[in-house]
């Protein structure tokens, strides 16, 4: 992955243990909101991504590229690959019941993706300091141990809720989740 030193962990920086009440590996993730353009089952043209923690620490995920996804005729669109990896990385950060938003994200475009085909999602975090979470992931093409198709490297600032309070609408989050200690 080419990164910059913005999404490189400094020195020290270690994942944390999945803390109590953790999904347990195994478990499924279901979606966040339901309109989430990532992960929203009622979104109409959205990626639809389905997810799952091997281990309580990584989470794998797919996403099959439609007709909506594209860029060049019958390619996937290079924003919504980035906007797939933006997700399951969002995801991976989910698993440490804080609230994170997106602060940068690299991406590296290595096979183009025809419409039809499924990317198989992998995001892990390389290590935290402070409110920085950095992370990366990859999506391979066809199987889990296809070729990969696409890299990304993130950071994540963790946020508190009145970032989404204030920014967004939090009865739509209170409608949707009784526990304030995850992403909306
Ligand atoms: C199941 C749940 C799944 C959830 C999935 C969600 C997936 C999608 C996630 C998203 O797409 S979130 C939406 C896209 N992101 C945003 O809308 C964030 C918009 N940006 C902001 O709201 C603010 O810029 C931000 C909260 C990120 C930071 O503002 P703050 O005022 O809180 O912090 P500050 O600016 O002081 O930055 C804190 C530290 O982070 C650093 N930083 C912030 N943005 C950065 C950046 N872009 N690049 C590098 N460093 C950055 C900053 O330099 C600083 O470093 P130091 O502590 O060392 O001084």
């Amino acid at each position: 992955m080419t990164r910059s030193s913005l999404t490189t962990p400094p020195p020290g920086a270690a994942a944390p243990a999945p803390p109590p009440g953790a999904p347990l590996p195994g478990a499924a993730l279901g979606s966040h909101y339901g309109h989430c353009f990532g992960c929203g089952t009622e979104h109409p043209t959205g990626l639809h991504l389905t997810a799952r923690t091997p281990d309580g620490a990584t989470v794998e995920a797919e996403f099959t590229v439609g007709e909506a996804h594209q860029g060049a005729p019958k390619l996937a669109h290079g924003g919504v690959l980035a906007a797939a990896m933006d997700e399951v990385i969002g995801m991976s950060v989910y698993l440490f019941h804080k609230p994170y938003v997106t602060g940068r994200l690299e991406t590296d475009y290595l096979l183009p993706v025809p419409v039809g085909t499924t990317l198989h999602l992998r995001a892990w975090c390389n290590g935290i300091s402070g409110r920085k979470a950095y992370l990366e992931a990859e999506g391979r093409i066809g199987a889990p141990d296809g070729p990969v198709a696409v890299r990304a490297a993130a950071l994540f600032i963790e946020v508190s809720m009145e970032h989404f309070a204030e920014h967004g609408d939090l009865a739509a989050i209170a409608a949707e989740h009784q526990d304030f200690e995850v992403n909306p």
